[in-house]
């Protein structure tokens, strides 16, 4: 991965989510539109999440990579086929290339599906998570701020619908009544340690939003139309939210998805961040929404990256980019799905 210098200090947009809730709902409504059609990226404050919760979470994902490694392998993502648990850095793939992280998955909890021969594939995402026995706070904790960024996550996500000129549920009949929710706590490794300055490689997130918890180390970068790189360092307080390509797509491309990477933080630095991101059900079709005249003629259309196909059928998008993220659960669990040469590779 290219390093890029930062030729402008461009920073990104902050918007008072409270305003969403009060006297100056319209001039918001303006400004979050033109941030959604400029980036579809900006700090959010007003989001309401009590501040000890979040530095409740911090603190366990903390304490969860300093387990011991057996105890962390012992909830191994290797372990899931529904895509839940740990894994170590190195182990994760963005567009083909190695990431340097470790992160613990969970997602809503559930039960597995009986698979019968004509049951759709994505519902081999549904089940159960993995925790640690080392740690019983950690599930209370990270279910509790499951729900509180799925709140969040669902107000700016009317919001949005509003600024397109949209009834506030536009999009209910995809989410409801349990949209997707994928939760990870990340460690990135300093640079000595890690074997690559690629924390995770460039990418859009795949769904409605991503609600992001910086820690106070920087790291993440943004991608703006014109292919200038900006820096998003942490600001406290404040939620990075970012949207999908779902939304890119239900829009024409009329709303944003920035390009956005992690560099690996400097040697004997390491960086934290909880990520949560919020989609549809999986067994939705993406919609194309009519915007209205004045945002229709700012549409871009939707380009396709050829190394990370999407597809409007929800869960198969979701269960695609699964089994490229990570080929070792695909391998162990999921085989008769792969085409026949990745079968067997070996691991990385
Ligand atoms: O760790 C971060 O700050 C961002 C991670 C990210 O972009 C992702 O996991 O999709
Ligand atoms: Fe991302």
């Amino acid at each position: 991965m290219t390093v890029h210098s930062n030729p402008v200090s461009a920073t990104l947009p902050t918007l008072d989510f409270s305003r969403f809730h009060g006297p100056d709902r319209e001039a918001f409504i303006a400004e979050l539109l033109d941030v959604l059609h400029d980036h579809g990226f900006f700090y959010m404050t007003g989001h309401g999440v009590s501040p000890q919760l979040i530095a409740d979470v911090r603190a366990a994902a903390k304490r969860f990579f300093a387990l011991p490694l057996e105890d962390k392998l012992e909830i191994e993502m290797v372990k899931s086929p529904h895509f839940r648990g740990y894994n170590r850095a190195g182990v994760e793939r963005t567009r083909g290339q190695q990431d340097w992280r470790e992160q613990l998955d969970v997602n809503t909890e559930g039960e597995a599906v009986a698979l019968q021969a004509d049951t759709p594939a994505w519902k081999r995402l549904f089940g159960p998570n993995q925790w640690p026995s080392r740690q019983p706070e950690l599930k209370p904790l990270l279910l509790e701020y499951q729900a509180e960024v799925t709140r969040v996550g669902l107000d700016v996500l009317k919001a949005i619908a509003v600024a397109i000129g949209q009834p506030e549920d536009v999009f209910a009949s995809i989410y409801e009544p349990q949209p997707s929710q994928l939760l990870k706590i990340i460690r990135y490794p300093g640079r000595d340690v890690a074997e690559t300055d690629q924390g995770v490689g460039a990418h859009k997130d795949g769904g409605f939003v991503t609600v992001l918890l910086q820690d106070t180390t920087p790291g993440l970068r943004v991608r703006t139309e014109d292919g200038v790189w900006i820096d998003a360092p942490p600001v406290e307080g404040t939620f990075i939210i970012n949207t999908g390509e779902l939304l890119e797509l239900a829009t024409n491309g009329f709303v944003r998805a920035d390009v956005h990477d992690v560099v690996a933080p400097p040697a004997g630095v390491e960086r934290y961040s909880i990520a949560f991101f919020l989609g549809s059900r999986y067994d939705a079709t993406i919609p194309v929404i009519e915007l209205p005249e004045a945002l229709k003629t700012k549409e871009r259309g939707i380009t396709v990256d050829p190394l990370n196909p999407i597809f409007r059928e929800v869960g198969q998008n979701h269960l695609k980019s699964r089994l490229r993220s990570h080929p070792d659960v695909a391998r162990a669990h999921h085989a008769d799905l792969l085409p026949s040469e990745e079968r067997n590779a070996p691991a990385n």
